[in-house]
């Protein structure tokens, strides 16, 4: 089989919404490649924290005693119980996902209204329900695609689209590179040139996150562009016009414009940044920022996975 999902920017691009059946409703799920919990809001939730969200009914069968309780890169969070029910993205079909009912979620996702929770592709290994680790979505149909594979391609402030069995040549330009992925973390981890460090490919990251002697370098270029510690990165005046970021990965090599690295207004006429820095977080994040210039497929039809990268 074969599928394909709109992904719907929130605003600024901060992240990005596929629809999502499960049990025959939809909800709006942000595909996060970076973790790997299916998760919902759910009417077990207080009611006054999931107003405003499509919240799961428990229509399917409880897994009883299983739990879950997941944190982001974020500090944010959220915990539950689980249920396995029917689940459907871009017509492709897992008959019996364990779906990971809310009982209750920290704040930002209760005013993030537009956001039901998340489905997770990267790795099951970090999959964080307990006493018995249940499989991602991917996972689960794998091998039912015609390709073991799932493709990503964000666009900047406007829908792109999650392919799931097959690559669309009609989104990229050029050639897709493919690189070696490392699972050892759970993440779809890779190795950048000339940017130090191991790196992750992470659709559930809003910006584009390198090592300080990287970011310092790109916002040399930037007249205007300072390092706001009250904002937490580098912010400069909305109007200047930003240099592009290329980087190397493998043998290919991908062009961030620049219009994309300015991310969004934060207060008057100043802008944030959207390449920032990883120091403290232990690896570099290529989340959205990055991923929009591209189309990258998330490759397990090998041996061992793979990521490839071509220019969108
Ligand atoms: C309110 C909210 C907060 C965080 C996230 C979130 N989703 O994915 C990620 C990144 C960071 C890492 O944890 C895994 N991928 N962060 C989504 C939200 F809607």
């Amino acid at each position: 089989s074969t599928g394909s999902v709109s992904a719907s920017p929130e605003s600024y691009d901060e992240s990005y919404l596929i629809p999502v059946s499960i049990g025959g409703t939809t909800f709006h799920l942000d595909l996060d490649t970076g973790s790997s919990d299916l998760w919902v809001f759910s009417t077990q939730q207080p009611a006054s924290q999931r107003s405003g969200h499509t919240a799961y009914k428990q229509t399917g069968t409880k897994k009883s005693g299983y739990t879950w309780n997941i944190s982001y890169g974020d500090g944010s969070g959220a915990k539950g119980d689980v249920y396995v029910d029917k689940v459907v993205v871009g017509g492709v079909t897992a008959t019996s996902q364990a779906v990971e009912a809310a009982t209750s979620v920290s704040s930002s996702f209760t005013s993030d209204t537009d956001n039901d929770g998340l489905i997770g592709a990267a790795f099951s290994s970090i999959n964080t329900v307990s006493p018995q680790q249940q499989l991602t979505f991917f996972d689960n149909v794998k091998n039912s695609l015609s390709q073991k594979l799932f493709a990503a391609r964000l666009r900047y402030h406007t829908a792109g689209t999650y392919d799931y069995g097959y690559i669309d040549s009609s989104k990229y330009s050029g050639s897709i590179h493919y690189v070696p992925v490392n699972t050892a973390n759970g993440f779809w981890e890779f190795t950048a040139s000339g940017v130090s460090g191991s790196s992750i490919a992470d659709t559930g990251t809003t910006l584009l996150y390198i090592p300080d002697s990287n970011v310092d370098a790109y916002y040399a270029n930037v007249d205007s562009a300072s390092y706001d510690s009250s904002q937490g990165g580098y912010t400069f005046d909305c109007d200047e016009s930003l240099p592009d970021w290329t980087v190397t990965i493998g043998s290919g090599s991908i062009t961030v414009p620049g219009e994309y690295i300015n991310f969004a207004p934060v207060s008057g006429n100043t802008c944030f940044g959207g390449i920032q820095s990883s120091d403290g977080i232990g690896f570099n994040i290529f989340g959205d920022i990055f991923l929009k210039a591209t189309y990258t497929v998330f490759d397990q039809t090998q041996s061992s996975p793979r990521l490839g990268f071509a220019q969108g």
